[in-house]
């Protein structure tokens, strides 16, 4: 495998709304708020109409790596109901392996309320439900072991028991030629649980991918450069995206590569721009591409993915990538 990802098996529940609308909701802007089921199903009956899609951070990047050609699977827990069946037909529609056992009792599958207000920023409130059991046992370490890259999505710190799962795919890496590749996720994820994704950088993971906030938190004044393997840290390779103003890559012997983004056709929804970033970067290294390239595969990506309503692959994903990136192929 090029890419396996492990993460929260999500569904998106998304609405075009205001910033009147989330005042009311009490969801802070641009963030992502974890919710409980009965505020779940609350903020629900409040939200008007809604469109569902397949999310969850890392399903999206992997998602977007199999569109672009990765050969691609995926790990994340379901329950065996209407929701879990949406999100497995979404993510093996794409051509990524998702073989992980659903749950057949306990909770539902995960849901996101997705706001998304006209600037095209969105604000989130998760119900975790059935991720919540994703635990070691589903790691099979020969698979970890046999795929380029395992991305690890931040949001898993969020639990002890997926910290056990990270724990177990880090274990199969270090012993095997595989690299680790995490997402921050969320600048308040990363301030929950700064400590630990500092000791994951400095111990465990090759390539980060973060957002200037989200890095920010993580390093406070020392530095991005002190991730890197030959400054201090265990890292490899550290992208950090910038919103519209492109990423901008860090790696090993002084590298850096400063990239564009692709101005998007239209504005819609920021949901998922960087996990598209990420799965198109990660295709562009296992495949062997150059540095600047597998990034700006990923900044074209997410110039598609922001001109629709939600972080699915759009249509014919590879083939508008190539009319910007040649080299990815
Ligand atoms: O990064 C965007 C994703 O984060 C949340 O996990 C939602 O499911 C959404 O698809």
């Amino acid at each position: 495998m090029d890419v396996l990802g492990i993460g929260n098996a999500i569904v998106d529940v998304l609405t075009q709304t205001d910033d009147d609308t989330i005042t009311a909701f009490d969801l802070p802007k641009g963030g992502m708020t974890l919710v409980d089921q009965d505020q779940a199903e609350s903020l629900y009956a409040k939200a008007g109409e809604t469109t569902e899609r397949s999310g969850g951070s890392v399903a999206n990047s992997i998602a977007i790596a199999a569109a672009l050609g990765s050969d691609a699977g995926y790990v994340g827990k379901v329950h065996d109901d209407q929701l879990g069946g949406s999100f497995t037909s979404s993510i093996r529609s794409h051509g990524v392996s998702f073989r992980t056992p659903a749950l057949t009792e306990g909770p539902s599958t995960a849901r996101c309320l997705v706001l998304v207000t006209p600037d095209g920023e969105r604000t989130m409130g998760t119900y975790l439900g059935a991720c919540t059991a994703l635990g070691p046992e589903d790691i099979d370490q020969d698979e970890v072991a046999g795929s380029a890259v395992t991305l690890i999505e931040g949001y898993l710190a969020d639990t002890e028991q997926a910290r056990a799962t990270i724990g177990k795919v880090i274990d199969a890496s270090a012993k095997s030629e595989a690299k680790v590749a995490l997402t921050l996720s969320d600048a308040g994820c990363v301030e929950r649980h700064r400590e630990y994704f500092r000791e994951l950088t400095a111990a465990n993971v090759e390539i980060l991918v973060a957002d200037e906030d989200e890095v920010a938190a993580l390093v406070g004044d020392d530095g991005i450069e002190s991730l890197l393997a030959d400054q201090g840290g265990h890292c490899e390779i550290v992208a950090v995206t910038h919103g519209a103003k492109g990423s901008t890559i860090y790696a090993v012997g002084g590298v850096r590569h400063e990239i564009e983004t692709r101005p998007a056709d239209e504005l819609v929804d920021t949901t998922g721009a960087g996990d598209a970033y990420a799965g198109g970067l990660l295709y562009g290294i296992t495949k062997g591409l150059d540095l600047d390239v597998a990034g700006r595969i990923g900044s074209v990506a997410a110039s598609h993915v922001v001109a629709q309503l939600g972080a699915q692959p759009p249509e014919n994903l590879k083939s508008k990538v190539a009319q910007d990136v040649p080299q990815a192929g």
